[in-house]
């Protein structure tokens, strides 16, 4: 009408008007496009992967995958019945293939050759803001460059050939597995847990309210956040990093939350909380290698080693900050929030608190002091403790949303279905771990006891929150000892319960922020969190 009005729009002798032909022409394309690649196309190559159907082409699957990844994700799944064979999303314009069956992903660890992470990973090198030099340095052999006097060589017999980036995980897994290398950090790390879960240690910023002398409220998520920080970062970097940025956990904590906007690359003006919160953690980063090393001496061997490889091939402290900031995010962005999850789940069912009191109180009570055997007690929580493990299990099954980001290098085949080189692929483990062939027919909610009572479980292909083949996190066993310390020490030392007053957050388990997109545990919604009342020990 409004058009009309101006008279334009009306085609001489037609009695149509221009906009309305457009649109008539444009469902017409639509019809037919959709006619021709969700029908025909399939038909004509049975042999390709799916592609679940969508109505804007290039757009593809892209609103609705921004705003929950993982349930787009799996209404893809069911639209294919649930038969988990490879399909494919298209997001800006990119085609995706997903794997959701365990089998799949067992094949894709096999083929190596095929899959690759490496050119995801230079992708998000230079999304992070790392100089192209630095990224190339990063995929330069070890060997090629000059090397530092560092005492690289224990670790890297064999792998003088291989490229920077490779060397380092390497490093990581070399000084994370368990063995002699792991102690230093495992020691600092746990170390600071017990040194931080003493009643004159809980820092002010946390206390929500002081009750009598012997109780204070405080926040669970700020709790587990700040201790699992401070070990990580001192166990990792020593005590210089917190001295030249005490407030570096804000800003990772922001970092962290936005983190996806540097991955899917969101223009500036929407991505000006994570492009701030980076530059803060980077920046310190690259003061921290700024200081000469000996004036570091507590960082670990680990990071002693990356830093000086890392070096050896030309990489200036700037791009390092923007680099070593990637292992950070890596290191601590989901421990404390396994951590968070447990403890939301002990605190609100009484009869499992009293359970797993009950369970460790051998090895953990509030006279528990720091001491040298931390790793000892982390070690034991994990043998002897099958409802603390089962709590573990089930919190990692219920909350993580990690995820295996390849490139598919060599044309394939999974499932009998050919994909094509050059294409990106993803294997989001959270569509195996809510599987309830697997878990049973309760797999969205959590329920420990399914791992009680069939510990196998945990080996289950379809258990894979920590990923798996070349690429299954080298942290795991650290993560683990770090997230059973901690929740051990925080119901075996102190008295743990929900308050009674209303005004605080005590409404039960918080929700899981299912929204933004996440490659690792998932955090509570905003402003999800439970405030408990804990009582000083009597010890204290
Ligand atoms: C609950 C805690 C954790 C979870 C759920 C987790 C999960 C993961 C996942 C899913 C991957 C990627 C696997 C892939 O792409 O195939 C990964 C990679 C990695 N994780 Fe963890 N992680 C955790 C804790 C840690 C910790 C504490 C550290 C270090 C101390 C760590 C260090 C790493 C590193 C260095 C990589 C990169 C490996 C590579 O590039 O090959 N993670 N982690």
């Amino acid at each position: 009408m409004f058009l009309d009005a101006f008279g334009l729009l009306e085609l001489p002798g037609t009695g149509c008007s221009l906009v309305a032909l457009s649109f008539l022409s444009l469902f017409t394309f639509l019809i037919f496009w959709r006619i021709w690649t969700f029908t025909i196309y399939p038909r004509l190559y049975p042999d390709e992967p799916r592609t679940y159907p969508y109505w804007i082409p290039f757009i593809g699957h892209s609103l609705s995958f921004f705003s929950n990844a993982e349930r787009t994700m799996e209404q893809a799944r069911l639209y294919f019945n649930n038969n988990r064979a490879p399909f494919k999303l298209i997001i800006m314009g990119e085609v995706v293939y997903v794997i959701t069956s365990a089998q799949d992903t067992n094949s894709v660890y096999k083929k190596d050759d095929y899959f690759s992470m490496n050119p995801w990973v230079v992708e998000l090198m230079g999304n992070f803001g790392a100089s192209p030099a630095s990224v190339k340095a990063m995929w330069s052999n070890i060997s090629d460059a000059e090397k530092g006097q560092s005492p690289l060589d224990l670790v890297l017999k064999g792998w003088k050939d291989k490229p920077l980036k490779e060397v380092c995980v390497k490093l990581f897994q070399t000084f994370l597995n368990p063995g002699q290398q792991s102690d230093e950090i495992l020691k600092v790390l746990l170390g600071t847990i017990h040194d931080r879960m003493h009643w004159d240690a809980i820092p002010e910023k946390l206390i929500h309210a002081g009750q009598g002398g012997n109780e204070q409220i405080i926040s669970l998520a700020k709790w587990s956040q700040e201790v699992l920080l401070e070990g990580a970062t001192r166990s990792f970097f020593g005590g210089k990093l917190l001295d030249i940025q005490p407030d570096l956990f804000d800003s990772f904590f922001e970092f962290d939350e936005n983190s996806w906007k540097i991955s899917y690359q969101i223009p500036g003006p929407f991505a000006q909380d994570v492009q701030r919160s980076k530059k803060i953690a980077e920046n310190a980063f690259q003061k921290y290698f700024e200081v000469p090393i000996e004036q570091r001496p507590d960082t670990s061997d680990l990071m002693k080693n990356v830093e000086s490889a890392m070096r050896a091939n030309g990489i200036p402290p700037k791009d390092m900050g923007v680099l070593v900031l990637m292992f950070y995010w890596v290191i601590n962005a989901n421990a404390w929030k396994a951590s968070f999850w447990m403890l939301s789940e002990i605190v609100n069912n009484e009869s499992l608190r009293c359970r797993i009191v009950d369970e460790i109180s051998p090895y953990v009570s509030a006279s528990t002091k720091p001491s040298s055997s931390a790793n000892d007690l982390a070690t034991a929580l994990g043998q002897h403790c099958p409802t603390l493990m089962a709590v573990y299990h089930e919190a990692l099954r219920l909350t993580a949303a990690s995820t295996s980001v390849r490139v598919v290098t060599n044309d394939a085949v999974i499932s009998g279905l050919k994909l094509r080189k050059g294409t990106r692929m993803v294997i989001p483990y959270r569509q195996m771990l809510l599987d309830d062939r697997a878990f049973g027919h309760d797999a969205h909610k959590f329920n420990h006891e399914r791992f009680l009572q069939n510990p196998n479980l945990a080996k289950s292909p379809s258990f894979k929150p920590y990923g798996g083949g070349s690429t299954l996190c080298p942290g795991r066993m650290v993560a683990q000892k770090e997230i059973l310390t901690f929740v051990a020490l925080a119901v075996g030392k102190f008295q743990v319960r929900l308050p009674q007053q209303d005004s605080f957050r005590s409404q039960g388990v918080p929700d899981m922020n299912v929204r933004t997109p996440c490659i690792g545990i998932m955090g509570p919604v905003e402003g999800g969190d439970v405030d408990v009342v804990i009582t000083r020990p009597q010890w204290q």
